[in-house]
């Protein structure tokens, strides 16, 4: 028996999460998005079985109908959904980072007795775009469900049944709960990175170099500044009430920071950044066995380098000749001296360690995981 799921909207979330559903061979995967580029793309590298050609069409058929574009337009499309024709058993969701405004625009569906689950994948990067996709980017990460009120438990186990198969950690919580979390741990630390970044533009008005110096620590700290800010755009929006809480909260924080630095106590200075690096060190992350959990996995290998052609290629053939995979690879640009610093990104904490092993036997250069 076949099962038709119809992804709308064909980016880095909505291709990953088609890349990972078509591992289950029972699934005739349909796309829509409203760049035909895109919806193209996903065809012709396979992501999914066929392009419909709109998106009332993509509803028509499917047992799951998973919308995966910015989460403004998700209220738009579930908005609009209601005079659309659809199954009356089909399972409606989505991947929005917001919840709450989401399951509001759900409401009009719910009463017409159409199932909607809401969904958010919490796994991702500051890339955008179907040319990003990759079906192992929810494996470790959890997977947030949020089923209405009233919703059945069936149609809950439905839903978690389907997406078994991206290898998430499947947690459900309450919208607004939901909302709380994601402020604290996603949306306002993103604020916060892209205001880092806007203070250095504008102190580069009168300071040209200090643009160079912007190294390790200022990059680690505002990667996520470079993700799309439409997204980001509505994500604040939706998510404003929280986000205002949150930086009420900062500012009550840096309130005390500053009075920190005016008092210049050394004891209380080192305090500060104790009570960060106890916590900080024993977040459930990088380091530590995917079991335990993280809300965005990756396993880094920090690798020593020294800044002279042949290195990265001499790297990447010892892990090839030892069939270890990689999925990322980058020169962080901080130079101490003539080392850089290269970081290699795999799928599991095994494959890190493994390949960790193998460099350390076959070449001189010290590593690092972080
Ligand atoms: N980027 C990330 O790291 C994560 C994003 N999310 C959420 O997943 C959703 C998708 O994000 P991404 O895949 O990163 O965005 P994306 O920009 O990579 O993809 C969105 C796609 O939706 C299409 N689209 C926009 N409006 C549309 C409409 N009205 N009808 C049909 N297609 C439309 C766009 O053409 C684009 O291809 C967002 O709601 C975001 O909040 C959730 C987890 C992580
Ligand atoms: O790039 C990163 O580390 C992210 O934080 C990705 C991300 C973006 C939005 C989400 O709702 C969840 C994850």
């Amino acid at each position: 028996m076949t099962t038709n799921v119809s992804i709308i909207g064909l980016g880095l979330i909505g291709g990953s999460l088609a890349l990972a559903l078509k591992r289950n061979p029972e699934l005739i995967i349909t796309g829509f998005d409203r760049s035909y580029k895109s919806a193209d793309e996903a065809y012709r590298r396979g992501i999914i079985d066929s392009v419909a050609p709109s998106v009332k069409a993509a509803a028509k058929e499917a047992d799951y109908i998973i919308f995966a574009v910015p989460v403004a337009a998700t209220v738009q499309l579930l908005q609009e959904a209601v005079t659309w024709d659809m199954k009356s058993s089909v399972i409606v969701s989505d991947t929005g980072s917001t919840k709450k405004p989401i399951m509001s625009a759900a409401q009009g569906l719910i009463e017409k007795g159409i199932t909607f689950i809401g969904g958010h994948p919490m796994a991702g990067s500051h890339k955008s775009g179907i040319s990003a996709a990759i079906g192992h980017l929810f494996e470790n990460a959890y997977y947030v469900l949020t089923p209405a009120e009233n919703g059945h438990p069936d149609d809950l186990e439905r839903m978690k049944t389907l997406l078994t198969v991206t290898r998430g950690k499947l947690a459900v919580l309450d919208a607004a709960e939901h909302d709380q979390m994601t402020a604290v741990v996603s949306h306002f630390p993103h604020i916060i990175a892209s205001s880092l970044v806007n203070m250095l533009s504008s102190q580069e008005q009168g300071q040209p170099f200090v643009r160079r110096l912007a190294a390790g620590g200022f990059r680690d700290l505002t990667r996520i500044a470079s993700a799309d800010p439409v997204m980001w755009r509505d994500i604040t929006v939706q998510n404003k009430e929280q986000l205002v809480d949150q930086l009420d909260r900062w500012l009550s924080e840096m309130h005390s920071v500053r009075k920190m630095l005016n008092e210049s106590d050394p004891d209380s200075i080192q305090q500060f950044f104790d009570d960060a690096k106890h916590f900080r060190d024993n977040l459930p992350s990088v380091a530590q066995d995917a079991a335990q959990g993280a809300l965005y996995m990756q396993f880094d290998l920090h690798i020593d380098i020294p800044d002279h052609p042949g290195v990265i290629s001499e790297i990447t053939r010892i892990l090839a000749s030892n069939e270890i995979s990689l999925t990322n690879i980058r020169i962080v640009e901080t130079r101490t001296d003539v080392y850089g610093i290269l970081v290699i990104s795999f799928r599991s904490a095994a494959e890190r360690n493994n390949a960790a092993q193998v460099l350390e036997k076959e070449t001189e250069y010290s590593m690092q995981i972080l």
